[in-house]
C-alpha cells in the first residue's frame, strides 16, 4: 500500500491517527509487529556483520517495537541482548515483551563491545521531557565508543514536534519511522540526529493520515498546478515585469543577483532601479536586464504608474532603512506582490505592525528572513523555546498577513492561513554569500508571473535547491543565479529527504 510521504504529522496528531485506526478495527498489536519487523529488516540490511544487536527498550510502545524487533532478529540467528525496564502489564508492549524469549537486563549493565549495533527503542512519540540519567549514560556510552545506533521512530531524546533535543539525545545512523514523517525528522538539528530516515508503511490507511496539521515537506504537489504556463501566444509582458531595487554603488551586486535569477525564473522583463550614482555600474553588467535611475519617492510614484510592473523585490544590498520603509509603503499601496528580503526586513524591525497593516487584504507580501533577520523582526517569537521553527514561521506569517520563507538548512515556508512546508533537500553548499539574493529574485520572478504567494514561495525554494545542485559544490552565488531555470512542469518529485 502506498503511503502519502509528503504529509508531516506531529506526534500528538499521530496519537490521534493511531486511535482512529484502532476505532476502525485495526489491531494495534498488528501495527506493532509490522513496526518491529521494519526495524529488524533495516538492521539486517545495513549491519550484516554485526556481532551483537543491543536493544535498549523503554516502558512504552516504542519499547514494544524493540521487543518485536529483538524476537525477529533472534529468529534470524542474530545474537541479541536486551536492556531496559519491563513495560507496564496489559498493553501491546507487555505482550511483545512476553513473546520475546530471553531476559531483560538493567540499562546500566550494557558494556559496549566491538561489533555491537544498538537499537534505540527507549522513547519515541511519547517523549515529553529530558531523558533520565540512566538513559543519558547509555547515550554517552554509545557515542564514546562510536557504536552505530538505529533509532525506532525517533532518536530517544529528540522532540518529534520541534526537531530539538529535550536534553541528551542519541545520534542515529538510521531512523525507522512509521506511517508519516514527523516535523522533527526534517527540522534541524533533528534531521542530522536521525541519520538516514526510513519511512515505513505499517498498515495504517492513508486516509487516516489526513491530519489537520496542514504541514508538508516541500514538494511539487504544493505548487505545480499554479506554475506559469508557457503559452504559444505569449509575449514578454504576459510573463510580467519584475522590478528589483538596488542599493548604493558599493552594495549593488546583490540586486544584480536577484535580477538575473528573476529573469531566469521566467519573468518577461526585469528592471533594476538604482540610485542615480549606481546606474553606470549596473549598466556595465547588464544586457538583457533593463536599468532605471530612481532617486526618491516622487520618482518611484511616477514609475509605479506603469501598471505592467507586476512584482517587486526590495532589500538585497539596499542599505538605507528610511528609504526602504518609505518605498515599501508606496509598493504596498499598489496592491501588487512584494518580496522583502535582507535590509528590507531589518528596516521594519521597529515598525512591524505597521508593515502588516500596510499589507492587509489578499496576501501579497513575502518575507525571506534568515535566522538573524527573523530574530530582528520577531524577537518575541525567536526567543520562545517552546515554539518549533514551524510554529515561529506560522505565527510570523499570521502576524503580518505575509508568506514567510524562514531560511536555513530546514527552510520553512508558512502562509497566514497556516499552510506550511519544510524544505529539507537543499544542498549544504547553498550557504554561500549572495545565495539569499538569488532566492529573493526567483520568488520575485514567479510572483511577476502572477503565481499565488505561498505556491510561488514553495516553488522558488525548490528551484533554488535544484539550481544549487546543477551548479555543484564550490559554486558561487553568480554560478547559482546562472543555473536557475524556469519551473519544470514535468519535474518528478525531487524529494530526497
Ligand atoms: N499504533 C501505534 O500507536 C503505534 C505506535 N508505535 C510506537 O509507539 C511509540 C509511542 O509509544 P508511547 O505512546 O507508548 O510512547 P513512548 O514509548 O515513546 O514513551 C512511553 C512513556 O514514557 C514516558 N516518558 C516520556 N518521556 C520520558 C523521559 N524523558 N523519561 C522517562 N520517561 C519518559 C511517558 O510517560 C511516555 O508515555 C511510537 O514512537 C512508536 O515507536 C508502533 O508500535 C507502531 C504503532
Ligand atoms: N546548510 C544549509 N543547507 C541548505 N541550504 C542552506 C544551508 N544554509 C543556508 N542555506 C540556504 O542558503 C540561503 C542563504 O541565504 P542568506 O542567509 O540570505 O545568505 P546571503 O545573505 O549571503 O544571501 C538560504 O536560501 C538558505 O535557506
Ligand atoms: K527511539
Amino acid at each position: 500500500m502506498a503511503i502519502d510521504d509528503t504529509r508531516l504529522v506531529t506526534p500528538a496528531a499521530m496519537g490521534a491517527i493511531d486511535a482512529a485506526a484502532a476505532r476502525g478495527g485495526i489491531d494495534s498489536f498488528t501495527l506493532m509487529q509490522a513496526a518491529g519487523a521494519h526495524v529488524a529488516a533495516v538492521v539486517l540490511a545495513h549491519y550484516p556483520d554485526a556481532l551483537r544487536v543491543v536493544v535498549v527498550c523503554g516502558p512504552g510502545n516504542n519499547g514494544g517495537d524493540g521487543h518485536v524487533a529483538a524476537r525477529l532478529l533472534m529468529q534470524s540467528g542474530v545474537a541479541v541482548a536486551r536492556f531496559g525496564a519491563p513495560p507496564k502489564p496489559g498493553g501491546d508492549a507487555a505482550r511483545a515483551f512476553t513473546e520475546c524469549p530471553g531476559s531483560l537486563a538493567p540499562l546500566e549493565d550494557w558494556q559496549p563491545r566491538a561489533g555491537d549495533v544498538v537499537i534505540d527503542a527507549l522513547f519515541g512519540a511519547g517523549l515529553d521531557r529530558a531523558v533520565g540519567d540512566d538513559v543519558a549514560a547509555v547515550i554517552a556510552r554509545a557515542e564514546a565508543t562510536g557504536t552505530p545506533v538505529v533509532a525506532v521512530d525517533l532518536p530517544s531524546g529528540l522532540s518529534g514536534r520541534t526537531g530539538a533535543p529535550t536534553g541528551p539525545c542519541f545520534r542515529a545512523e538510521h531512523t525507522v519511522t512509521f506511517a508519516a514523517r514527523k516535523p522533527g525528522h526534517l527540522l534541524m538539528p533533528g534531521r542530522a540526529l536521525c541519520g538516514r530516515l526510513h519511512l515505513c508503511d505499517i498498515g495504517i490507511p492513508a486516509r487516516l493520515i489526513a491530519s489537520d496539521d496542514r504541514l508538508w515537506r516541500n514538494h511539487p504537489g504544493l505548487y505545480s498546478d499554479h506554475l506559469p504556463v508557457a503559452d504559444a501566444a505569449a509575449h514578454k509582458y504576459t510573463h510580467g515585469h519584475l522590478a528589483v531595487f538596488s542599493g548604493p554603488l558599493i552594495s549593488s551586486g546583490a540586486a544584480r543577483l536577484a535580477a538575473v535569477a528573476g529573469l531566469r525564473a521566467g519573468a518577461g522583463l526585469v528592471t533594476v532601479a538604482s540610485p542615480p550614482n549606481a546606474v553606470l555600474t549596473q549598466a556595465s553588467h547588464f544586457t538583457a536586464i533593463m536599468q532605471r535611475a530612481l532617486g526618491g519617492a516622487d520618482a518611484l510614484a511616477d514609475w509605479l504608474g506603469d501598471r505592467r510592473l507586476s512584482a517587486f523585490v526590495l532589500g538585497p544590498g539596499f542599505g538605507d532603512a528610511d528609504k526602504a520603509r518609505a518605498f515599501t509603503r508606496q509598493l504596498a499601496d499598489t496592491g501588487r506582490p512584494v518580496v522583502l528580503d535582507a535590509d528590507g526586513i531589518t528596516a521594519h524591525a521597529a515598525c512591524r505592525d505597521a508593515l502588516g497593516a500596510a499589507f492587509g487584504g489578499a496576501v501579497r507580501l513575502a518575507l525571506t528572513p534568515h535566522e538573524g533577520e527573523f530574530a530582528r523582526l520577531f524577537p518575541d517569537l525567536a526567543k520562545d523555546p517552546a515554539l518549533s521553527k514551524v510554529d515561529r514561521a506560522r505565527a510570523a506569517a499570521a502576524m503580518l498577513n505575509a508568506v514567510v520563507v524562514y531560511k536555513g538548512a530546514d527552510t520553512v515556508i508558512a502562509a497566514p492561513d497556516g499552510r506550511s512546508a519544510i524544505n529539507a533537500d537543499a544542498p549544504a553548499w547553498l550557504a554561500t554569500a549572495g545565495s539569499g539574493d538569488v532566492l529573493a529574485g526567483i520568488l520575485g520572478g514567479l510572483l511577476a508571473q502572477a503565481m499565488p504567494v505561498f505556491e510561488a514561495a514553495c516553488a522558488a525554494v525548490a528551484m533554488h535547491g535544484l539550481a544549487a545542485r546543477r551548479a555543484g559544490i564550490g559554486m558561487t552565488a553568480e554560478d547559482l543565479a546562472g543555473q536557475v531555470r524556469p519551473p519544470d512542469h514535468s519535474a518528478a518529485d525531487a524529494g530526497r529527504t
